[in-house]
């Protein structure tokens, strides 16, 4: 079985798995936070626009618009505080309600506080009272015209007495009507006097004029006067008189102007402050907007901040994965392909390491059996000493160096006597072991590193020996032979010894002659000296001179 080499103890492993794992879960994590920062960031700014949009916005407008309708509010209360008719006053007072019903519209729909509503309330109250108060001035008013009109007839019926008098008393005038014209232009002056203290004195002046005339008055006019007399106390000195009618006119328009303004004044207060309200609730947008601007920048830059953190991670990322892996993974592959260890890197401890080791592992594996197999290839089986195939290839070789080299070379046939008489007398089997023996002592018996020995086939041998002349090809063959004789491996059935024996032919080349001749031709001269050697009874040696 293949195991992998294993890593260096002293160094740390980093496995692929974990590394990715981690990496991709920093990735993932930062991605997360991301995510929730932006959805966390949209959702305060959806906020605010909403608290804007929904909330404040539409409150701003109805402030503004309830402050408009104030301002105008305070003109038509102008209006019906100078009202000088009953339809003046009616249109001013539907003005008015027209602008309250709005005003309160919006007021409820502003869901505003209590404050303003009171306000509100206070502004309706005086509003009543104005209108109360304009009405009993134009009713007083009325009075008071009705009064002057009735001090107009009296004058006529004055003038009409006197001429009476005149008539009756033969003079073009009287010093009563004269007095009296005086009393009803003085009575009517006072319509005209705006202040409490004019017609104050000038009733007081009118009271002493009214007794002065009394004392002139003429006697014989009798009742007729009197009755003059007494529709003039009542319409100017009675309760219901045109002094005390002025003097109310007075004190109402005095109150009505009063009432009026201070309405005004509470109406422009009520829009001031709502404009106020506007402008706080405006500055708190501002405000607002400022700071959700402030947070954006901040998110923003934390934003960039993250995402460049993020293309960092993902360049180290892709880096150390070009670096771990791909790289790795083409050095393995051509590692692989070409058997070439300095492609191999198991510098990291991680899985492409463990792989690139087995691969190692299996390289080494398969170096050592193709080694085996070339063995095996080169190899008998049997006596396990070099094949024919491994003497055909080196005979070749050395034949070419021997030539190019000009050097001798010799070979010699080794053939075991009479070995199918040892087979039928002992088995096959001994006669296998019989030839391992005898290839075990040959091979053992050749003293140079470069001479070779091999099965040529059967029980037939073949050495190799070169650089090396006819004397020397002749002391090796009998070497051999000796070597094999004096294993004393019994053979009943040979006729040359009691024990099994080799016959052994050879041929040698010159260093001179090597040109001509061919290896074809060196084992074939080999053969025939092999022959001749059988032929002479074998158990012996004869090497050809080439
Ligand atoms: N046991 C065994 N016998 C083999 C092997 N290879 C060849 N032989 C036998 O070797 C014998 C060779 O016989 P021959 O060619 O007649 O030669 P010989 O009997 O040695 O006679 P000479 O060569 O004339 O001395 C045959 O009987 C083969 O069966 C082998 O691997 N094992």
């Amino acid at each position: 079985m293949i195991s992998a080499k294993k890593h260096n103890k002293s160094q740390k492993r980093f496995s692929l798995n974990k590394v990715f794992t981690s990496a991709f879960s920093v990735l993932f994590l930062i991605f997360l936070s991301l995510t929730i920062s932006v959805y966390y960031q949209l959702n305060t700014f959806r906020a605010a626009l909403e608290s804007s949009l929904l909330d404040s916005i539409p409150t701003i407008i109805s402030f503004d618009s309830i402050a408009n309708r104030s301002e105008r509010l305070v003109f038509y209360t102008e209006k019906l505080s100078t009202a000088d008719s009953h339809p003046a006053l009616r249109i001013a007072n539907k003005k008015i309600q027209s602008e309250l019903n709005q005003i309160e519209e919006q007021l409820r729909a502003a869901k505003l506080d209590e404050v303003v509503l009171k306000e509100y309330e206070a502004i309706k109250f005086e509003l009543d009272e104005l209108d109360d108060l304009v009405t009993l001035r134009l009713e007083t008013n009325q009075k008071a015209s009705d009064v002057e009109r009735k001090l107009y007839a009296l004058f006529d019926e004055a003038k009409a007495l006197s001429a009476t008098i005149s008539k009756a008393t033969g003079t073009s005038s009287s010093s009563w009507f004269e007095e009296f014209s005086q009393l009803t232009i003085m009575s009517a002056n006072l319509m005209s006097a705006d202040k409490l203290n004019q017609i104050r004195k000038s009733s007081q002046k009118i009271r002493n004029k009214y007794a002065y005339i009394q004392t002139i008055q003429p006697a014989y006019l009798g009742e007729r006067l009197s009755t003059l007399n007494a529709d003039f106390q009542d319409i100017v000195l009675g309760e219901q008189g045109l002094i005390n009618l002025r003097v109310k006119q007075l004190r109402i328009k005095g109150r009505t102007t009063g009432r009026g303004n201070f309405t005004e004044k509470l109406v422009s207060d009520f829009a001031r402050a709502l404009n106020f309200k506007s402008a706080v609730i405006n500055k708190k947008i501002l405000a607002n907007a400022q700071n959700e601007k402030e947070t954006i920048d901040l998110q923003i830059r934390l934003l960039g901040f993250f995402v460049f953190i993020c293309i960092v991670l993902f360049g180290f990322i892709a880096w150390q994965l070009r670096q771990r892996v791909i790289v790795r993974l083409i050095g393995l592959n051509n590692y692989v392909s070409q058997f070439d260890r300095k492609f191999l890197n198991t510098k990291l401890k991680d899985e492409i390491s463990d792989i690139a080791l087995t691969f190692d592992s299996y390289v080494d594996t398969i170096e050592q059996q193709k080694k085996e197999l070339s063995q095996l290839a080169m190899q008998d089986g049997l006596t396990k000493i070099a094949n024919r195939r491994a003497f055909d290839k080196l005979f070749l070789n050395t034949f070419d160096l021997a030539k190019r080299n000009k050097q001798a070379l010799s070979i010699l046939l080794i053939d075991v006597d009479f070995f199918k008489m040892y087979n039928d007398e002992y088995g096959h089997i001994k006669g296998d072991e019989a030839l391992i023996a005898v290839a075990t002592t040959l091979k053992q018996s050749l003293k140079r590193e470069v001479d070779l020995i091999a099965r040529y086939g059967g029980e037939e041998f073949v050495c190799l020996l070169p650089n090396c002349d006819h004397e020397g090809a002749c002391k090796v063959a009998e070497d051999l032979r000796l070597a094999i004789e004096t294993l004393k491996e019994p053979h009943k059935s040979s006729s040359v010894a009691e024990h099994i024996t080799i016959s052994i032919g050879g041929a040698t080349i010159r260093n001179t002659e090597v040109s001509s001749i061919s290896p074809q031709f060196m084992l074939k001269e080999a053969d025939i000296a092999l022959y001749r050697v059988k032929s002479k009874g074998r158990n012996a040696v004869q090497v050809s001179r080439l």
